[in-house]
C-alpha cells in the first residue's frame, strides 16, 4: 500500500549536527575513565568499543534517514512522477546513494581501525588510532553536507504536499490558466484555494474533498497549462500533466468561451487536442465556465464548429456552469460524479473477466477447478433413492419379525453384565471362517503365523552348539595375548604418570596454601634460629651458613637461589621450610602458630577445602563490587595543578 502523505519523515540534520549527535552520544554512553596503568587488553577494549560504537551510531542514524524517505520504486506512479517533477528523481536517488556509500565507508573505517587497535602497544597508541578513526568518520560525514541539506529541503516540501490518494474517486480539474478552475473547486469543496484575476495563480496541486451519495470524492485543482510541447513545460505545468496522466479519475477540462481569461477559444481547443492522448481510457468532460458571460450558442459558427468537432467523438460530454452565479455548479459536479461511479463499478465488474464475460486469472482458475452450484436453466432433477434403502423394513418395536438389534440379543443371552458383545462377528474377511481366528488379520490369505518358521528352536539350538564347539577348540583365541601385555604395560605407565602428576599438583597446592600462613615475627624467628643453631651444633653441623640463609630469606630472597650452598643434605634442606617448622612444632606438643585460618581445622585437606569454599563464596561478591570502567567517579586522579609543582609558603592562599 502506498502512502499518500509523508508528514512523518524524521528531520534530517545538517552534517555538523549529525557529527555532534553521534560524537556526543559516544561520549555520553561510553565509559570515559582510562589510565596508562591499566592492562593493555583493557585499554585496547576501551578504544575498540569507542570506535565501534561511533561507527554503529553513524550507520544507525544514516539508515534511519535513508529509510525515512519513500522508495521511488515502491510508491504509486503518480507520486513517483510528482516527486520526479518536483525534486528530480536522479538527484534524489544520488543523495540517498551518497548517504548509503558514506554508511559503508564508515563501517570499513571502523573495521580497519579496530583491527589496528588490536595491536596497539600503549594507551597513547590506542588513543591516537581512535582519534584517527573518529576523524576519518567525521570527514566522511562532512562530505555529506550537500545531500543532507537537499534531503532536508525535500522532507519539508514533501510534508506540505496535498494528501492525494491515487486510488479513490477523483475529479481532476484542468485547463488553461485563469479559466476558473480554482473557483470551481472552491464552490464544491471547502478547499482554501487562491482565486485571482490573473494567470498562474495556482502553482501546485490542491485537493478538496466533498461527499456525494454518501461517498467521499476528492477534487484536484491543477495549475493552468499552456499549449506547447511537453519538453517546454515548466515544473508547474508538469504537475498538472502528472495528475492527468497517472490518476484514474474523471478529467474535467475547463474552458472559458468569453476569452476573459486572456486565451482564445481555439487555443483552448488546440490544447485539448494535444493533451488528448493522456485521457485514454478515462472519463472526460468539457466544462464550459463563465456561462454568465458567454454560452456556447453565442459563439461564432466557426468556433462552434470546432467545439462540436471535439464533442463528436461521443466519449466527451459537455457541461456548463458559472462559478459567479453558481448556476449549474452542483449539476456539473453531480453528473460528473454519477458518470465516474458508473464507470468505476463497470470496471470492477469487468475486472478479471475476458471478452466473453468468463472469469480469467486466478479466479477463473479456481472456478474451473472447484464445483460451484449454478442455476440449471429450467431443468429439474429427480431425487434418486437407492433400491436397498427403499426396500429396507422400517423398525417397529411391536413387530415380531423386526430385525434383531444388539440390544435384543443381549436380552436373550442373559442381560447386561452377563452378555459379552462379540466384536469379531462384524469383521469383513474373505472367508467367514477366519473371523474366530486368534490372529485374523489377513494379508493375501495369510497371517503372521504363516511366516513363523516351525524349526526355529532347533536351528537356534544347533547354532549354540556350534558356538560352544568353536570356543572349546580355541577358534577365538588368537595372538592378541601379546598385544594385551603391551597394552597393560602402557596402561600401567600411564597410571604412574597420572599419579605423579597428581602428586605434583597436590604439592603445588599445598605450597600455595601454606604461603598464607601468618608471618613469624622477627624476634621469634631469631629465637628459633638460635635454638636451632645450638641444636645443630650439638649434631656437629656448621651453623653459620644456616643462619645467613635464614636471614636472607627473611629479607624476601628465595630459597632456591641459595640451594647451591654447602648444605645439600636432606635434613638441612628441610630446616627452614615452613612444613618442617610445622612438623617440629607439632612434635614438641606446641601450637604451631596463632593463625586463625588453621584454628579448628584437623587436616591439610579439610583446610584447603575450607579455603577453596571461602574463596568461591567471595568470588561473586568481589565481582559485583569491583569498580569497573563504567563507574563514574574520580579515583586517584587529582587535578594536576593542585597536586604537582611548588607549593611554597602562602602560595595556596591566593584568595
Ligand atoms: N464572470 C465570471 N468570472 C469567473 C467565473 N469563474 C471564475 N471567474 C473569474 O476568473 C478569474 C480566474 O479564476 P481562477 O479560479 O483563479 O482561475 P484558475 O483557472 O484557477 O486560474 P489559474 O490558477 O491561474 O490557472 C477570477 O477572477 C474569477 O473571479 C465565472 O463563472 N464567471
Ligand atoms: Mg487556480
Amino acid at each position: 500500500m502506498s502512502k499518500t502523505t509523508w508528514k512523518d519523515i524524521p528531520v534530517v540534520p545538517t552534517s555538523q549536527e549529525f557529527l555532534d549527535i553521534v560524537l556526543s552520544r559516544t561520549q555520553r554512553r561510553l565509559p570515559t575513565q582510562i589510565r596508562a596503568g591499566f592492562k593493555i587488553s583493557r585499554i585496547r577494549a576501551f578504544y575498540t568499543r569507542k570506535v565501534k560504537y561511533t561507527a554503529e551510531t553513524f550507520t544507525e542514524r544514516i539508515s534511519a534517514t535513508i529509510n525515512g524517505f519513500p522508495r521511488l520504486q515502491d510508491i504509486h506512479p503518480f507520486h513517483r512522477d510528482l516527486l520526479n517533477t518536483l525534486y528530480d528523481a536522479d538527484h534524489f536517488r544520488i543523495a540517498l546513494g551518497q548517504l548509503n556509500t558514506a554508511k559503508s565507508l564508515i563501517e570499513a573505517v571502523s573495521r580497519d581501525y579496530v583491527r589496528l587497535i588490536k595491536y596497539g602497544q600503549s594507551l597513547f597508541q590506542c588513543k591516537q588510532l581512535k582519534r584517527a578513526a573518529l576523524g576519518r568518520m567525521a570527514t566522511i560525514c562532512k562530505r555529506l553536507k550537500d545531500p543532507l541539506v537537499y534531503l532536508e529541503q525535500v522532507r519539508q516540501h514533501l510534508g506540505r504536499l496535498p494528501a492525494i490518494d491515487p486510488n479513490t474517486r477523483t475529479l481532476v480539474i484542468c485547463g488553461y490558466p485563469n479559466v476558473g478552475k480554482s473557483s470551481f473547486l472552491k464552490s464544491i469543496s471547502r478547499a482554501d484555494v487562491d482565486v485571482q484575476p490573473y494567470a498562474f495563480t495556482t502553482k501546485s496541486l490542491f485537493v478538496g474533498h466533498f461527499d456525494y451519495k454518501m461517498l467521499r470524492f476528492q477534487a484536484i485543482d491543477t495549475p493552468g497549462i499552456l499549449d506547447h510541447p511537453l519538453e517546454e513545460m515548466n515544473t508547474i505545468e508538469h504537475q498538472s500533466i502528472c495528475a492527468i496522466a497517472h490518476l484514474r479519475a474523471a478529467i474535467m477540462y475547463f474552458m472559458d468561451l468569453s476569452e476573459q481569461c486572456g486565451y482564445s477559444v481555439s487555443a483552448q481547443i488546440n490544447l485539448f487536442n494535444s493533451i488528448k492522448p493522456l485521457f485514454a481510457n478515462k472519463l472526460v468532460f468539457i466544462v464550459i465556465n463563465k456561462i454568465d458571460l458567454t454560452r456556447p450558442e453565442d459563439l461564432d459558427p466557426e468556433t462552434q464548429e470546432k467545439l462540436n468537432g471535439i464533442l463528436k467523438t461521443g466519449e466527451v460530454e459537455l457541461l456548463q456552469l458559472s462559478c459567479t452565479t453558481t448556476e449549474g455548479v452542483m449539476n456539473v459536479r453531480n453528473s460528473a460524479c454519477d458518470r465516474l461511479l458508473a464507470a468505476r463499478n463497470a470496471e470492477k465488474l469487468k475486472a478479471g473477466t475476458n471478452s466473453s464475460g468468463e472469469p480469467t486469472g486466478r479466479l477463473g482458475d479456481l472456478l474451473r477447478r472447484i464445483h460451484v452450484a449454478q442455476p440449471m436453466g429450467g431443468v429439474t432433477r429427480e431425487t434418486s433413492i437407492p433400491e436397498a434403502a427403499l426396500n429396507k423394513k422400517k423398525y417397529d418395536r411391536n413387530d415380531p419379525d423386526r430385525p434383531k438389534l444388539e440390544r435384543d440379543i443381549e436380552e436373550e443371552e442373559g442381560g447386561a453384565g452377563v452378555y459379552n458383545f462379540n466384536m469379531r462377528k462384524n469383521y469383513i474377511l474373505e472367508n467367514d471362517e477366519w473371523k474366530e481366528d486368534r490372529i485374523p488379520e489377513v494379508f493375501d490369505g495369510k497371517n503372521v503365523y504363516d511366516f513363523i518358521d516351525p524349526d526355529i528352536e532347533a536351528k537356534l539350538a544347533a547354532l549354540e552348539e556350534e558356538e560352544e564347539k568353536l570356543e572349546a577348540e580355541g577358534f577365538y583365541e588368537s595372538d592378541s595375548d601379546v598385544e594385551d601385555a603391551e597394552e597393560a604395560e602402557i596402561r600401567y605407565k600411564a597410571e604412574l604418570i597420572r599419579e605423579k602428576r597428581q602428586l605434583i599438583r597436590n604439592e603445588a597446592k599445598m605450597r600455595k596454601s601454606l604461603k598464607n600462613r601468618a608471618q613469624i615475627p622477627r624476634s621469634a624467628k631469631a629465637q628459633k634460629l638460635s635454638k636451632m643453631e645450638s641444636h645443630l651444633e650439638s649434631l656437629g653441623y656448621d651453623t653459620t651458613k644456616v643462619a645467613d640463609r635464614a636471614r636472607s630469606q627473611s629479607r624476601g630472597r628465595s630459597i632456591l637461589r641459595e640451594r647451591s650452598d654447602g648444605l645439600g643434605g636432606g635434613d638441612a634442606m628441610e630446616i627452614d621450610t615452613p612444613k618442617a617448622n610445622l612438623e617440629r612444632a607439632k612434635s614438641r606438643g606446641r601450637e604451631p602458630s596463632t593463625n586463625r585460618r588453621t584454628d579448628g581445622v584437623q587436616s591439610e585437606v579439610t583446610r584447603s577445602n575450607a579455603e577453596r569454599l571461602a574463596k568461591l563464596s567471595q568470588k561473586k561478591m568481589n565481582r559485583m563490587a569491583r569498580q569497573g570502567e563504567a563507574d563514574r567517579h574520580q579515583t586517584g586522579s587529582l587535578i594536576k595543578h593542585l597536586v604537582a609543582g611548588k607549593r611554597g609558603m602562602g602560595k595556596t592562599q591566593r584568595r
